[in-house]
Parts: structure tokens; sequence; C-alpha cells
């Protein structure tokens, strides 16, 4: 069918708005929806209809698709970072509406760059799953939870079979009276793994409703935890745990940030630790949520896990006549390779960082990817405590945010 066609048979009831791909490629179908709202609406939709990739190749990425959402893209760079699996210096592309935001990063980033480079290392990867089992009492509940203990090699091999990727590292049981929760924790390599995870989590529920009372209640019993905040990924991690820190000189500090570093630690100090302790925060840091939200939205990943993304520690203190900073990050969910990273922009803006795609050895991607925008927060860090501390912030916005 054609635009016409396929607009007169969602008119006529005789196509749903959600079936028009069976009767049309993605584009016309994407135009009929685009028509159907404006008519409906009187929305003019030209430019959220002119975008440059083909609608076919974002069939497995959206349902109803009518067209897609333009962001702003810039760069951050170059990072100077000592890493695991990166060796800078590498760019970073951020997509955000949010004005001084890349400019920000990229003032802590040149820092860092007259610092002679900041450190950064992958502590743990680990994508999580947890089902939630049925059990009649808590004697139930503790034999299940041992079987598990005593059969995670069995449980593995299980897993491991649905993916040629994925391993299985441990699986951690929780009783809460007559629930039995495990949280499986993978190895997903270059991918984030949320699929992958879930599909083979789901085959060791089988062994293990076979050899256990216990009934599957739901494959995530929210114990995961994946896009709700939750303490549990701030402590155990989930994804990729990543560090970074740098030590900038006096002067470096002076000239970049118009201020000192004691003038940083303190801020640091008052707002990132004893503010977020008061406001009972889980994220102790400034805004690691923009360079990571920021970082996703360009690359591909999972928007909603920036949640998780945002579960960090950001460290200072004076050291050497200098600034001592570091940026942990309990719970960053990344990957080079599946879900969002497929796409056409998201792919060019892999090729800039240079991790599209799976790594040599596997995971190496991904690792990269986690140690650049880590040291990237890590710079937005550096560069938003200066301006707290140099009274910048407002006019920093006004200037460049309005
Ligand atoms: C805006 C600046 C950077 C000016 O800072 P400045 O020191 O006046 O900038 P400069 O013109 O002297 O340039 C210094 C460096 O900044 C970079 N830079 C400078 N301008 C640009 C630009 N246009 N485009 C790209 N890069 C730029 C660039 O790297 C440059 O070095 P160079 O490369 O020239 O050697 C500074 O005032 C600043 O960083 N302010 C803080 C703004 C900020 O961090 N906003 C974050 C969002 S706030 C928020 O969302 C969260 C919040 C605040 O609510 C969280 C909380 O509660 O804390
Ligand atoms: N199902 C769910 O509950 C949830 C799903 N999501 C969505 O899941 C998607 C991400 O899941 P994810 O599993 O990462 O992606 P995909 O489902 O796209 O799967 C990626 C697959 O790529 C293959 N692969 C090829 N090369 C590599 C490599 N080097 N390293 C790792 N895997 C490789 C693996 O296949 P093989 O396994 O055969 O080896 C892997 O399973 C996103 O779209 C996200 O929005 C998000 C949250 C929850």
């Amino acid at each position: 069918m054609d635009v016409d066609a396929l607009v007169a048979a969602v008119r006529n009831g005789d196509v749903r708005l959600h079936e028009l791909e069976q009767h049309a490629d993605a584009d016309d179908a994407a135009a009929a929806r685009r028509r159907l709202l404006a008519e409906e609406t009187g929305a003019e939709l030209e430019t959220v209809g002119a975008y440059a990739f083909d609608a076919a190749v974002a069939e497995p990425n959206i349902e109803n698709m009518f067209g897609a959402a333009q962001v702003p893209m810039g760069i951050v760079g170059p990072i100077a970072v000592d890493g695991g699996a990166v060796d800078g210096p590498a760019h970073l592309p951020l997509a955000t509406t949010e004005g001084a935001l890349l400019a920000s990063v990229n003032r802590g980033c040149a820092a860092i760059r007259a610092a002679e480079g900041a450190t950064a290392r992958v502590l743990k990867n680990a994508m999580t799953r947890a089902p939630v089992f049925r059990v009649s009492d808590v004697a139930e509940a503790s034999e299940t939870a041992a079987w598990v203990r005593e059969h995670v090699d069995r449980l593995a091999e299980v897993a491991e079979s649905t993916t040629s990727h994925g391993e299985l590292r441990g699986v951690t049981p929780y009783v809460v009276g007559d629930s039995v929760f495990f949280r499986f924790a993978y190895d997903t390599k270059d991918a984030m793994g949320m699929n992958m995870a879930t599909i083979a989590t789901e085959a060791a529920c089988e062994t293990i409703e076979a050899e256990t009372p216990a009934e599957l209640v739901a494959l995530s019993g929210n114990l995961c935890s994946d896009k709700k905040p939750a303490a549990i990924n701030s402590i155990e991690g989930r994804g990729r745990t990543v560090a970074a820190d740098a030590l900038i000189p006096r002067e470096v500090v002076e000239s970049y940030f118009g201020t000192t570093p004691e003038a940083i630690a303190e801020a640091n100090t008052r707002k990132n630790l004893v503010g977020s302790a008061k406001a009972g925060a889980l994220g102790f840091n400034a805004h690691v949520a923009n360079t990571v939200a920021a970082a996703f939205l360009a690359t591909g990943q999972d928007i909603a896990q920036v949640v998780e993304g945002s579960n960090a520690i950001t460290t200072a203190e004076t050291r050497d006549d200098g600034l001592y900073a570091s940026l942990t990050i309990a719970s960053l969910e990344v990957g080079t390779v599946g879900g969002g990273t497929k796409l056409p922009t998201q792919r060019e803006a892999l090729d800039i960082v240079g991790v599209r795609g799976g790594g040599d050895p596997p995971g190496s991607n991904a690792d990269a990817l986690a140690e650049i925008i880590t040291t990237a927060a890590l710079a937005g860090e550096l560069s938003l405590l200066g301006a707290l501390a140099s009274n910048h912030l407002a006019s920093a916005h006004e200037e460049l945010g309005r």
C-alpha cells in the first residue's frame, strides 16, 4: 500500500495504527502515522519526519514509529586517560539540550590534559537479573537457597547455553519470608546485556523450578535492580563499576577554574558529601547524571539506566600542593553491541570514540567506553565544583544556557 492507502485503511478501521509495517515499508508506515497524527492534533511534523536513516533499521528498537527525536550533539575532548582498556586521548560525543554542559565538561577535560591526564579502571563487571520465587514457608526458602548455592556450576551451564558471549559470574540468594530472590550476575562482554541476562536467567529458572519446590513468580523481582534507584546497585554494583582519578596542580586549578584546590575540596565535602548525606541521596556527586545521560543518548545506550549511572561518589582533597579528585560510578550500564548501538547515528558516535562493535578481547570495547564516560564525568565534576567554588554557576548559565 502507498501512504494514501495506509491512511485510508486506518481511517476505515481496516488496519490498526501499529500494524502499518505489515502492509508497507517502515518509512511509508511512519509517513502515514505522521499524516494521521498531524490531522488529528493539528501539529506540524516536518522536522520529526526529516530523519536521516532508513526506518527499517530501527524496527528492532521502536514500535509505532512516526519520526525521530533529534537532540543536538556536541563533542568534548581530547580526554587524556590512562585506562585498563583505553589509552587516551579520546573524544566523546554528548547529546543534550542543556546549554553550558558541554563547555563545562570540556573545561574539565582541558584541565585534566594540562595536569597530564587521568587514570581510570573498570573494577567490576556484572550485569544482574534477579527473579523472585514463591515457596510455602521459610524452611522451604532456606532449602531452595541452599540448593542454588550448591549448584551454581550447573546453573551456569544452563544459562550459558543460551549465549555464546555471556558468562555467569555468581548467584546470590535473598530470602524474605516465603519469597526467594536469586541475583544472577553475568559478564556480558561488549553488550550492556539486559536481554542476554534475562534470556539466560529464564533458562536457569526452569532448572530451579524442576529441582526445588520453588515456583517462579516473576523473572525480574526488583532486586536486580533495573531502572529504579536502589542501594543494592550502589553497594554491589551493576554493569560496570568504574573509577577515575586525577591530580591537578594548583596552577592548573587556578587558571582553568579561577579558584583554589582548598575551595574545591571544601565545596566537595560540604556539598557532595555532607549535603548528599543530609538529603538521603544515593549519589554523592554534583551532576554525574548530566554526562552519563548525554553520553548514553549519543552512543545508543538505554537512557533509562541513567538512574543507575548516577550512583556515584566524588571525592576531592588537597595533595602535593594540588587537587586530588576521584569519581567512582558503581553501576554504569554500557555496551558497544546490541540495543541502540546498532542505529546509524549512534554507530557514528561510537566510531568517534573508537569503540564500535565487539572488542578484542570481547568486553574490551565496553570497558573502554565505560572508562571514557567516567573520566568525562570526572571532568564535569571538577568544572562544576570549580564554578560553584568561584561563584560562577549562575553567570555561566545566564551566558550559555538561555
Ligand atoms: C561555562 C564555563 C565552562 C566557562 O568557564 P570559563 O573558565 O570562563 O571558560 P574559558 O572561556 O576560560 O575556557 C576554559 C575552557 O573551558 C572550555 N570551554 C569554554 N567555553 C566553551 C565552549 N563554548 N565550548 C566548548 N568548550 C568551552 C574549553 O575547554 C576552555 O579551554 P580551552 O580549550 O579554550 O583551552 C564555566 O563557567 C562552567 O563550567 N560553569 C559550570 C557550568 C556547569 O557545570 N553546568 C552543569 C550543569 S548544572 C546542573 O545541571 C546540575 C546542578 C548544578 O543543578 C547540580 C547541582 O546541584 O550541583
Ligand atoms: N529484556 C529485558 O528485560 C530488558 C531489555 N532491555 C533492552 O535490552 C537491550 C540490550 O540488551 P543486550 O543483551 O545488551 O543486547 P541485545 O539483545 O541486542 O544482544 C546483544 C547480543 O550481541 C551478541 N554479541 C555479539 N558480539 C558480542 C560481544 N562482543 N559481546 C557481547 N555480546 C555480543 C550476543 O549474542 P549471544 O548472546 O548469542 O552471544 C548478545 O546477546 C537494549 O535494547 C535494552 O533497551 C533493557 C532492559 C531490560
